[in-house]
């Protein structure tokens, strides 16, 4: 039996809470391990598919259930204990569902819906009227305030009959794609005689009305099918629209005929606001609007639900595209075998700075925490990494051969490339590691070397990406050069964990997440299958995962930082940027694949990260 996994970090309150629910044996997933190139930790390239990724589905809303009711309502009990008609949209033409809805509060969204504006209610030409409360609550309710200022094509748009009748019919559209029929029989309610029919009663009077008394239509006229028409019409309309890009699925709309006689029409993804996996507990929203006004696909509030301290939406502006799955985990966990020993105990004092307090930046000899950084923080005290240090790193990136490398006399990269007859190791580059002070620190929180352990504070956002790269990241905010962004968060496994992932995989996987943690490579000795580590986002993992590759210039670069564990065969792997990045401007970072490895038996993806530096031939001269 595999043990659950195990958090990396000492704070009960940062725990994960999703290690119970972990299945990792049974999601065991397959991975290759990519060529090594010289820039140490790497996307190993390995074939995933987005197995997870679900379609978007629809349901009935939970209140609804079956009427057994013969007998007809009086106005008080109807009042109290009001029915309704739910229509499947993809069952329409064969049955009608006849149900019972648990009357929604006056105040209540209608079913994902954010009703929270002011109330509408109709004047009798027709036009909106912001506000006036004319049928008590069963006016339609603030279908259009909410979205007054929106683009034009968004706007609501609502009609009002009457006549002379003492009925009043009202019908409003919001640019969420819901219909809503309103009959208001309110004249009535205090007549000593009135009684609240049943709807299917009123259904077949109407169709007899209309077949027998005014002989205008066929006999197999039916009220449902008219308003199914009206529903299927407001959709073709709203979707032909060039402008609008409305919810994916068709299929599952929903007619509701609510207590307050007023008739709902939810489009397919409006209908469910938890139709994401029940394992990603994410709701789904189709309410946000992007920059362009224009209202995307698929919109999720917060794909981190609420574990750090910023929340970071997903969209797709681009149509229909499954959601990634996966589980958001804002800290790495140990899957199995990983040996990582923190203790507090194997901090020696070397490895910390007990005797500071407060802000060790702010102190005028740097603390034995800077020791790692040639006796300077890496950090300004604007919280941005150092230039010079920054450029050292990017040095090393650009240039490798520059800088020192171990080599190993059994290399575990060139193993998986080539078991039985693997090629020399092509040496590890020793890279250059940010330290930052930890618990066993005098000083406190708000110190500044403590940048990658207080989380993300960047506004950041995953899209879908328009080159076919899939889903990406990027940010809502300009950053400024040096800005540390998240780091690298995903199970941490032993490379033979991982080769047992890809003995398991399908091989038909789109996306692959693992990163090698090689960074210090032989400073303890050659490190063995099962004590080498790398990190896996597939299953479990953060907003890095998001992150597409770049060949050269991407404008983030990935640093090893060490912070609870003193030996350096685990570390974190933190991302900053390499330059100011614009808001809106994707986040990229060079995963150091060898896209002319053709040895490799995994073949490397077609890159479209289209810099000029790309090293992806076949698809430069494509
Ligand atoms: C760490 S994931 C990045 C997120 C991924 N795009 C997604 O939708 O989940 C790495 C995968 O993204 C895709 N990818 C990343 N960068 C790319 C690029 N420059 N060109 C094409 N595909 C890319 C590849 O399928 C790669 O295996």
């Amino acid at each position: 039996m595999d043990e659950p996994s195990r958090a990396l970090d000492l704070e009960e309150s940062e725990m994960p809470q999703t290690t119970s629910k972990l299945e990792i044996k049974d999601r065991s997933q397959p991975c290759l391990a990519d060529s090594r190139t010289d820039s140490g930790s790497q996307l190993i390239r390995s074939k995933f598919t987005d197995k997870g990724k679900q379609p978007i589905l629809s349901h009935v809303p939970s209140g609804c259930r079956k009427s057994n009711s013969k007998k007809p309502l009086s106005a008080q009990e109807q009042a109290n204990k009001p029915s309704c008609i739910c229509i499947e949209r993809e069952n329409m033409s064969s049955k009608v569902q006849r149900r019972e809805l648990i009357k929604p509060k006056a105040e209540q969204p209608v079913a994902g819906l954010p009703l929270s504006g002011k109330p509408i209610s109709m004047t009798n030409s027709g036009l909106p009227r912001s506000s006036e409360k004319s049928n008590g609550d069963r006016s339609v309710k603030p279908l259009i305030s909410k979205y007054e200022n929106m683009h034009k094509k968004d706007v609501c748009s609502a009609h009002n009959y009457n006549g002379n009748c003492k009925t009043n019919l009202n019908i409003a559209s919001s640019p969420l794609g819901e219909v809503k029929i309103l009959l208001n029989c309110d004249s009535a309610l205090g007549q000593r005689n009135f009684q609240i029919p049943r709807f299917d009663e009123v259904l077949n009077f109407v169709e007899d009305k209309y077949i027998r008394s005014y002989k205008i239509v066929k006999p197999q006229f039916s009220v449902m099918k008219l308003l199914k028409d009206l529903c299927e019409s407001f959709l073709k309309l709203a979707t032909d629209s060039p402008d609008i890009s409305f919810p994916i699925s068709s299929s599952a709309g929903v007619l509701k005929n609510c207590c307050d006689g007023s008739i709902t029409y939810l489009n397919g993804n409006d209908s469910d606001s938890s139709k994401y996996s029940s394992e990603h507990n994410l709701e789904f929203h189709s309410k946000s609007f992007n920059h362009n006004g224009k209202r995307p696909s698929q919109y999720l509030d917060d794909i981190t639900k609420g574990s750090e301290k910023v929340k970071i939406s997903l969209t797709n502006e681009f149509g229909n595209e499954h959601l990634p799955k996966f589980n958001y985990i804002p800290h790495n966990v140990i899957y199995q075998n990983a040996n990582v020993n923190i203790s507090l105990a194997r901090i020696v004092d070397e490895d910390c700075c007990s005797s500071c307090s407060g802000d060790c930046l702010s102190s005028s000899i740097p603390c034995a925490c800077a020791r790692e950084t040639g006796g300077e923080f890496a950090y300004t005290q604007q919280g941005l990494l150092r230039e010079d240090f920054l450029r050292a790193c990017l040095s090393m990136k650009k240039d490798p051969q520059e800088h020192h490398f171990v080599y190993c006399q059994d290399c575990p990269i060139e193993r998986s490339n080539n078991e039985s007859m693997p090629e020399q190791c092509k040496g590890h580059l020793v890279r250059k590691f940010i330290k930052e002070c930890w618990r066993k620190c005098g000083c406190d929180m708000q110190c500044g070397n403590r940048v990658v352990q207080r989380g993300i504070t960047c506004k950041l956002q995953v899209f879908l990406t328009c080159e076919g790269k899939g889903w990406g990241l990027r940010t809502l905010e300009v950053l400024p050069k040096g800005t540390f962004v998240c780091e690298y968060v995903g199970e941490v496994l032993t490379n033979l964990e991982l080769y047992d992932r890809n003995l398991k995989s399908s091989g038909n996987e789109r996306h692959t997440y693992p990163v090698t943690l090689d960074a210090d490579w032989g400073s303890e000795g050659i490190l063995r299958d099962e004590e080498a580590l790398c990190l896996d986002a597939t299953f479990h993992g953060n907003v890095a995962r998001f992150i597409n590759h770049r060949c050269s210039d991407g404008n983030l670069v990935e640093i090893p930082v060490e912070v609870e564990t003193p030996d350096r065969h685990y570390y974190h792997l933190a991302f900053f940027t390499t330059r100011q990045v614009s808001a809106m401007e994707e986040l990229t970072w060079d995963y150091g694949i060898d896209f002319d490895d053709r040895s490799h038996p995994v073949k490397a993806f077609r890159c479209r990260c289209k810099s000029s530096f790309c090293r992806d031939k076949k698809r430069k001269r494509k």
